[in-house]
């Protein structure tokens, strides 16, 4: 494992990728506040808070948690021009919602995608885990009152439980 983490890796990598693309640069594994201000500031278009689907670490903090840590120390990268996306655990339609509510443009699903298309369900396992996404999150706008995404905000939901998991100890 250690053999493929590179250890060269550090942020000033971002001026050569620069240096050979026009193509947006998005980040994927931002698992903690510190790192989406770094981040922010370094000019990067957008930032994935993944703790990779909770496979690379036992016990990552979740991406929810990440986005209610920026929500509270660092507002302004909410709605900034940086894009943030969530991805770990996003399974039901409330979930997209939720994460959409507190700030993220966008999430992204991985092993549904994958358990979907196993035990001989193939393509239609994937049109159908797809459809059911759909139907979840357009029930839970009716629901909620609103009829576009953009029209979501943070006061619709409770999220005082988990806030409470919120790390006491950010150094910005
Ligand atoms: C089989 C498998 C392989 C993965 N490999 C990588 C990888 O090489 N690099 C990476 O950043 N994330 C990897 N991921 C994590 C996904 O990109 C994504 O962050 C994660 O699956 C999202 O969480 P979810 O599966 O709970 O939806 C992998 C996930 C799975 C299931």
């Amino acid at each position: 494992m250690a053999s493929s983490i590179s250890p060269v890796i550090d942020w000033d990598i971002l001026t050569w990728i620069r240096q050979i693309t026009n193509l947006p640069i998005v980040i994927k594994g931002i698992q903690c506040v510190e790192d989406a201000v770094v981040a922010y500031k370094h000019g990067v278009q957008g930032i994935v808070l993944s703790n990779h689907g909770g496979r690379s670490q036992d016990t990552a903090q979740s991406p929810i948690l990440t986005l209610l840590e920026i929500r509270k120390f660092a507002p302004e990268l909410i709605d900034s021009e940086m894009q943030i996306f969530v991805d770990g655990g996003i399974r039901r339609g409330t979930d997209v919602l939720k994460a959409i509510a507190l700030g993220a443009d966008a999430v992204g699903l991985g092993r549904p995608f994958l358990f979907s298309l196993s035990a001989g369900y193939g393509e239609n396992g994937v049109r159908r885990m797809v459809a059911l996404l759909r139907q979840e999150i357009e029930a839970n706008m009716v629901l909620l009152g609103v009829t576009n995404l953009k029209e979501l905000r943070p006061e619709m939901i409770n999220a005082s439980r988990l806030e409470r998991h919120l790390i006491g100890s950010v150094r910005l």
